[in-house]
C-alpha cells in the first residue's frame, strides 16, 4: 500500500525525529537524497555531473535549504551550481554559506531567466510544504522559463506552486519532470492536477515515524491480490454471488451491454439483468439472466448495479433503492436516485460520479470538482452516507464518512476517458460488491483492475470500452500473479 500524509502529520513526525537527532540530520538527509537524483539525471541530460550547469531556485525556507547543500554536493562532484535566491537575506544561511564553499556561486533573481534559459538542470526550491496560495507573482515568470528550457527540472518535496494538501494548482506553478519528497507523499503528489506537475515522484526515506492514519492510501498489485475473489472448491454460482444488472434503455441499450461486460468479469458467479435491453444483452452474452419484471421480481442478487444508461426510469432506481442489499449507483441513477432514501439505506452503498454528476449532487460547477477533488469525494460520501468513487484523471473512492483515508487508483490512463468505459467499470464494480466485498474495496479494486486494463487495451492507441471489458481478464491475472508467486 502506497500511502500520502497530511502536511500536519508530516510536520509533527519532523519535529519529533528533531528532537532525537542533530540538528540539521534531517535536511541533510533530503539533501543527499535530492543530490543522488539530480546527479542522475545530469547523467541523462548532458552525460556527465562534472562540468554541467545547475541552477537553484531558492525560497527562504527549508526548501530553498535542501536545494543549496544539495547543490554543494553537486558543485563538489564539478557542477557549476548557481543559486538564485529571491530573497537573498532570508536565504537559508547555513545552505548558503555550504554551497560557497563548495565553490557554488550566488546570482541575483534579475538574471535568473538567462541563467535558466542555458542550464541542464534547474532546481525548484522556491517552496515545499510551507506554501500558501499560489506561487508569488516574482516567482511565476520563472516557472515559465523552466517550461521553456530544454533542462530538466526537479522540484524539492512539491512543485512550487501546487497545494500540498489537496494537490489543487491555483494559477502558475512549476512543472517538473521528477519530484523528490522527503519523509512521506504528499496528498498533492498523487492527486490531478498537481500530480501532473509533480512528473515522476521519488519518495527519499528521511527516517520520519509518521504516527495516524494517512490522509491517503494508493492500492498496490499485492493489496489487490488479497482482496480479489477467487473461488474455492466448494463454490457454486449462487455462493459466488449474483449482481443484478439494472442499467440501459431503448435509447441506449450499449450501457447496458456494457455493464454486463464488466460485470460478467468481476468474479460474481452469475449476472442477472433487468431492464428493456434483454435481446441486446444475451444477443451478445447468452449466459446473461435476463428478466423484463423490474428489479423487485427478478429474482435474488447480492449486489445492485443501477443507473448506466437509465434514462427517466425513476421507478427502477426506487425499487433498487429499496433493496436490502449492497448498491451501485452509477450515471443516471445518481440524477434519479432520492438522497433521503439513499441516506436510509443500511446495506452498503457505493456512488460512482465522474466530475459532472459529483458537481450536479454537490451544487457547484464541474471545474470546481475538478480543482477540489479530494474534498469533493469527501463532501459526497458525507451527505449520503454512502462511499463514493469520484473517477476521472484521478479516481478517488471515499467511505462512507468520507473519513481517511482516502484511496486513489494509481493505474489509469487517459485512453479511459471513452463513452462506455465507465459502464465497465460500474458492472465490473458491482460484480465485485456481489461476490462479497465492501464498498470501498469493490469500488478501489473495480478501479484498479479497469485502469490496468485501459493500459492493456490501450498500449499507446485508441480503444473503445469493449476493448477494456475484454483487457479486465488479462489485468486479473496479473494481479493474481504476484498472489500465487507470494
Ligand atoms: N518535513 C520534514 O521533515 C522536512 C522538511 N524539509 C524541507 O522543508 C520544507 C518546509 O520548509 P519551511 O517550513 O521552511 O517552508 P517552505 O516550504 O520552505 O516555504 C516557506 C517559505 O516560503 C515562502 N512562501 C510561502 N508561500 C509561498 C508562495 N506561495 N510562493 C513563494 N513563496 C512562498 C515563505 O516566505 P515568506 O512568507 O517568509 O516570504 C516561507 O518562508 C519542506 O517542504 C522540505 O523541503 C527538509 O529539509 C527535511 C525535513
Ligand atoms: N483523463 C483520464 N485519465 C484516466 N482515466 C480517465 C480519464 N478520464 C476518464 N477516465 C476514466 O474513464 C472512465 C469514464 O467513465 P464515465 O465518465 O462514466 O464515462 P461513460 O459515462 O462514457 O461510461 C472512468 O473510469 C474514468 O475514471
Ligand atoms: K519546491
Amino acid at each position: 500500500m502506497r500511502t500520502a500524509y497530511s502536511v500536519e502529520t508530516v510536520r509533527t513526525a519532523e519535529r519529533e525525529s528533531m528532537a532525537r537527532l542533530p540538528e540539521g540530520a534531517l535536511m541533510q538527509r533530503a539533501a543527499a537524497g535530492l543530490a543522488a537524483t539530480c546527479a542522475e539525471l545530469l547523467g541523462q541530460v548532458s552525460g556527465r555531473v562534472y562540468g554541467s550547469r545547475v541552477v537553484l531556485l531558492v525560497g527562504s525556507g527549508d526548501n530553498g535549504g535542501d536545494a543549496l547543500y544539495a547543490g554543494a554536493r553537486l558543485a563538489r562532484r564539478g557542477a557549476g551550481v548557481t543559486a538564485v535566491p529571491l530573497a537573498p537575506e532570508r536565504a537559508h544561511a547555513g545552505g548558503l554559506a555550504a554551497l560557497r564553499r563548495a565553490g557554488g556561486r550566488v546570482a541575483s533573481p534579475a538574471v535568473a531567466e538567462e541563467l535558466i534559459e542555458r542550464a541542464d538542470l534547474v532546481v525548484d526550491g522556491i517552496v515545499g510544504i510551507g506554501g500558501e496560495g499560489g506561487l508569488r507573482p516574482e516567482a511565476v515568470p520563472l516557472a515559465e522559463a523552466a517550461g521553456r528550457a530544454r533542462a530538466a527540472v526537479v522540484a524539492v518535496d512539491l512543485p512550487s506552486g501546487v497545494d500540498a494538501g489537496t494537490g489543487e494548482v491555483r494559477g502558475a506553478a512549476f512543472r517538473a519532470d521528477v519530484t523528490v519528497t522527503f519523509g512521506a507523499h504528499k496528498p498533492g503528489l498523487l492527486i490531478d492536477p498537481a500530480r501532473e506537475y509533480a512528473g515522476s515522484v521519488r519518495l527519499v526515506d528521511i527516517g520520519l515515524a509518521l504516527p495516524g492514519e494517512p490522509e491517503l492510501e494508493a492500492l498496490q498489485h499485492a493489496d489487490v491480490a488479497r482482496l480479489l475473489p477467487v473461488p474455492g472448491a466448494e463454490s457454486d454460482k449462487y455462493r459466488r454471488g449474483v449482481v443484478g444488472i439494472a442499467a440501459g434503455s431503448a435509447r441506449y441499450p450499449g450501457a447496458a451491454v456494457l455493464a454486463v461486460s464488466g460485470a460478467l468479469r468481476g468474479g460474481a458467479g452469475a449476472v442477472r439483468y433487468v431492464g428493456p435491453a434483454g435481446d441486446a444483452v444475451i444477443a451478445r452474452f447468452p449466459e446473461t439472466l435476463v428478466s423484463d419484471q423490474g428489479p423487485e421480481r427478478a429474482g435474488r442478487v447480492q449486489a445492485w448495479v443501477v443507473g448506466p444508461g437509465a434514462g427517466d426510469d425513476a421507478e427502477t432506481v426506487a425499487q433498487v433503492l429499496a433493496a436490502e442489499v449492497p448498491v451501485l449507483i452509477d450515471a443516471d441513477g445518481l440524477r434519479l436516485a432520492d438522497a433521503e432514501a439513499v441516506r436510509a439505506r443500511t446495506a452498503p452503498t457505493l456512488m460512482t460520479p465522474h466530475a459532472g454528476e459529483a458537481a450536479a449532487l454537490l451544487g457547484v460547477g464541474r471545474a470546481e470538482v475538478e480543482r477540489a477533488r479530494l474534498a469533493s469525494v469527501r463532501e459526497l460520501a458525507r451527505r449520503y452516507g454512502a462511499a463514493v468513487l469520484l473517477k476521472g484523471s484521478t479516481t478517488l473512492v471515499a467511505g462512507p464518512d468520507g473519513s481517511r483515508p482516502v484511496r486513489v487508483n494509481s493505474t489509469g490512463t487517459p485512453w479511459l476517458a471513452t463513452a462506455g468505459s465507465g459502464d465497465v467499470l460500474s458492472g465490473l464494480a458491482g460484480s465485485l460488491l456481489a461476490a462479497g466485498l465492501p464498498a470501498v474495496d469493490a469500488g478501489s479494486v473495480g478501479a484498479y483492475l479497469h485502469g490496468l486494463a485501459g493500459r492493456f487495451a490501450a498500449a499507446g492507441a485508441p480503444v473503445g470500452a469493449h476493448d477494456v471489458a475484454l483487457a479486465v481478464r488479462r489485468a486479473w491475472r496479473e494481479v493474481g500473479e504476484v498472489h500465487r508467486g507470494a
